[in-house]
């Protein structure tokens, strides 16, 4: 079932809309940076914690399943050389190529993101010299299937030291175990010892983005532990957020969101 099932996919796709999908998820109500209950500060929280124990670092970090969206490199960017952003679609990858040469007035406003993030960081940095530091770092925007068992090709020279990816794997995969086996590709990727930072949804079924309605394969908690548990990894931290019925706006039907830390076992 699972190869039809991945043709099924990527023909949904191909109606993926990245400013639909932007509107939809990080635009108000979902983008509401007033308290820590809301979605976006939550994620952003997260992200910047595991960071900020100087733990995760090393030269190349890669994005897996980017999208049209940076929030989930802007507390990476002090961390690495080189960020690698990926997507399967060219529009998303056209969407952080705009963003990176800032040339283009219609771009997506990231600014509170970038703001909200130096606050709870904490290090008084500039909100725009962090953005200009991860543009500089962003320096490549490859082409990616997670389907595929060297899901990058041939474009990677060397295993990053660490991976980051959010809402990708469950929302690209059929059934569980297509996803079990994009995340073992995707582990491909990264050294061993290396650390994989991962944000999803929890329990969804679809998503909307535009005319297209994509499919989700539903994970709880313990399938998202399993599945990196199988794929030869330790879970270093796992936290979840609930879905409050104000942020279920009818985009989708997801009930919360996860956050883990795993690292690949050397
Ligand atoms: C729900 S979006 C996540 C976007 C972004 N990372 C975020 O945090 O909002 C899922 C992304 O997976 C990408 N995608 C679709 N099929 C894929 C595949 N086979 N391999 C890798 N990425 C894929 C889509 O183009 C889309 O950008
Ligand atoms: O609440 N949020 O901040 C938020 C952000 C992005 C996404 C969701 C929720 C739920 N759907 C996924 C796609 O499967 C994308």
């Amino acid at each position: 079932m699972s190869a039809n099932g991945i043709a099924a996919v990527a023909e949904s796709y191909q109606k993926f809309n990245p400013r639909a999908y932007l509107q939809n998820n990080y635009m108000p109500p979902r983008a509401n940076f007033t308290s820590e209950e809301f979605a976006v500060p939550w994620k952003l929280r997260c992200l910047a914690d595991a960071f900020a124990t100087g733990e995760i670092c090393g030269r190349t970090l890669i994005d897996i399943g980017t999208g049209p969206t940076i929030y989930q490199l802007l507390s990476a960017c002090d961390y690495f050389e080189e960020i690698v952003a990926t997507d399967y679609l060219e529009v998303n990858r056209a969407e952080i190529q705009n963003w990176v040469l800032g040339e283009d007035s219609s771009c997506f406003d990231w600014s509170p993101y970038i703001q909200y993030t130096c606050k709870i960081e904490g290090n008084g940095e500039p909100w725009k010299e962090k953005e200009q530091k991860l543009k500089k770092k962003l320096r490549r925007i490859l082409p990616i299937d997670v389907h595929q068992a060297k899901p990058l090709g041939s474009s990677l020279s060397q295993p990053a030291d660490a991976l980051v990816s959010a809402f990708c794997l469950e929302a690209v995969s059929p059934d569980r175990p297509s996803f079990d086996r994009a995340l073992r590709n995707v582990t491909t990727l990264l050294k061993p010892g290396g650390h994989f930072l991962m944000i999803g949804a929890l329990d969804e079924s679809f998503y909307l983005a535009g005319e297209a309605k994509l499919s989700v394969v539903p994970v709880s908690e313990a399938d998202v532990k399993e599945s990196f548990a199988k794929s030869g990894y330790r879970t270093r931290n796992f936290c979840s957020y609930v879905m409050p019925p104000s942020l279920k706006i009818g985009v989708d039907d997801v009930q919360g969101i996860f956050f883990i830390h795993a690292q690949k076992i050397a």
